[in-house]
């Protein structure tokens, strides 16, 4: 039996753009999924997954078409909850090329589900790790990344990017433009993440933006620009890496920091003027920039779900869990660890 854990993310900046080859950087938070991993003696799948509803779900199945899972909900339902564990089987089989092996599965996570943390690359990546450890292979983190977008690619109809994947395979801060991928240097940044209760159809929003970009010049001019943001952002995240632990660090540290939180508000306006937002993510965004957070936006997708905002202090947390919108606030610090065996 093997157990892996990944972790979800934020996007300090970049989302909907890297869609369009624009660069984005997100940033591993300690919210973690984890999948246990048995082999079987048969070739069956069975997924436990207990935070797909308030009961969890089980649902045991096996390649054949005659050999529908024995649950009673609709194929869509079930395709929504195991896909991309369906996909993570597929790549670890192939990467061990053993591929009929069989696997009882269960997944737990501390991510909320479709709301911009990257609940699906987590649970994606640490499934394709545990299930290739489990037979024998070890992967790269590179590698895991890699599968683990081709799965979300599969499962997402082509419409993913490489970003939270690389970044929930990797850990710590990345940056993503098009296929180059690598981890860059960031202070240790202190995230409060607001969440609505609710999430966005990630398809569906992207469809927005993309036919936006088609009809205007000035949609597909704002994605551009979206773009320049984050170059700016690495530049600033550079320097404040330069600066933490230097002797004059806290006066420039604080300059560049708040420089960082500026550049997500900047970007959050973007995302909102494509379509991205809704009531209850500015309401936060709003809460949180009242409260003295230095910058807040929306994470992922967008539609409803989470925001993230940048405060060292307790202000932005408090302000959140009385704000009209916000369902639950919780403190993430940046996570360096990405994938990982936890128990073996
Ligand atoms: N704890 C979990 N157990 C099983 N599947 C999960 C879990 N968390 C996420 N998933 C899968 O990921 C999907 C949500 O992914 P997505 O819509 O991309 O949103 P996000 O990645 O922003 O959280 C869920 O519908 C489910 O298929
Ligand atoms: C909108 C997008 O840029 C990010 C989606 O993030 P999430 O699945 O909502 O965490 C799409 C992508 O990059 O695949
Ligand atoms: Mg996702």
């Amino acid at each position: 039996m093997v157990v892996s854990s990944a972790p979800g993310k934020v996007y300090l900046f970049g989302e909907h753009a890297v869609v369009y080859g624009e660069p984005a950087v997100p940033c591993a938070i300690e919210r973690r999924a984890r999948v246990t991993v048995e082999a079987r003696d048969d070739d069956r799948i069975r997924v436990h997954a207990e935070d797909l509803s308030l009961d969890g779900f089980t649902v045991e199945y096996s390649d054949e078409n005659d050999d529908a899972p024995d649950v009673d909900v609709s194929e869509s339902l079930i395709q929504a909850g195991i896909g991309y564990i369906d996909a993570a089987v597929e790549q670890a089989r192939d990467a061990a090329d053993a591929p009929d092996a069989g696997f009882d599965i269960t997944v737990e996570s501390d991510i909320p589900l479709g709301a911009g943390l990257g609940s699906s690359a987590a649970v994606t990546t640490a499934g394709i790790d545990a299930g290739t450890r489990e037979l024998g292979v070890e992967l790269p983190a590179e590698e895991v990344a890699e599968r683990a977008y081709r799965a979300e690619l599969e499962v997402q109809d082509g419409e993913a990017s490489r970003a939270d994947t690389f970044c929930s395979a990797t850990g710590g801060a990345v940056r993503v433009e098009g296929d180059d991928c690598r981890s860059i240097d960031a202070p240790d940044l202190s995230f409060v993440i607001g969440f609505d209760g609710g999430e966005g159809d990630t398809g569906e929003l992207v469809a927005g933006v993309r036919a936006l970009r088609e009809e205007y010049d000035f949609a597909a001019d704002t994605v551009e620009s979206i773009g320049d943001i984050v170059r700016h952002g690495e530049q600033a995240l550079t320097e404040a890496t330069g600066e933490q632990g230097g002797a004059s660090e806290s006066e420039s540290l604080r300059e560049t920091i708040a420089e960082l939180g500026e550049l997500m508000n900047f970007n959050h306006g973007l995302l909102e003027a494509l379509g991205v937002s809704s009531r209850s993510l500015d309401q936060m965004v709003w809460a949180a920039r009242d409260a003295g957070a230095l910058g807040a936006k929306l994470t992922g997708a967008g539609g409803g779900g989470c925001i993230v905002a940048l405060d060292p202090t307790e202000g932005t947390e408090t302000a959140l869990e009385y704000t009209q919108g916000c369902e639950t606030a919780f403190r993430a610090r940046l996570d360096t660890d990405g994938v990982r065996v936890e128990d073996e």
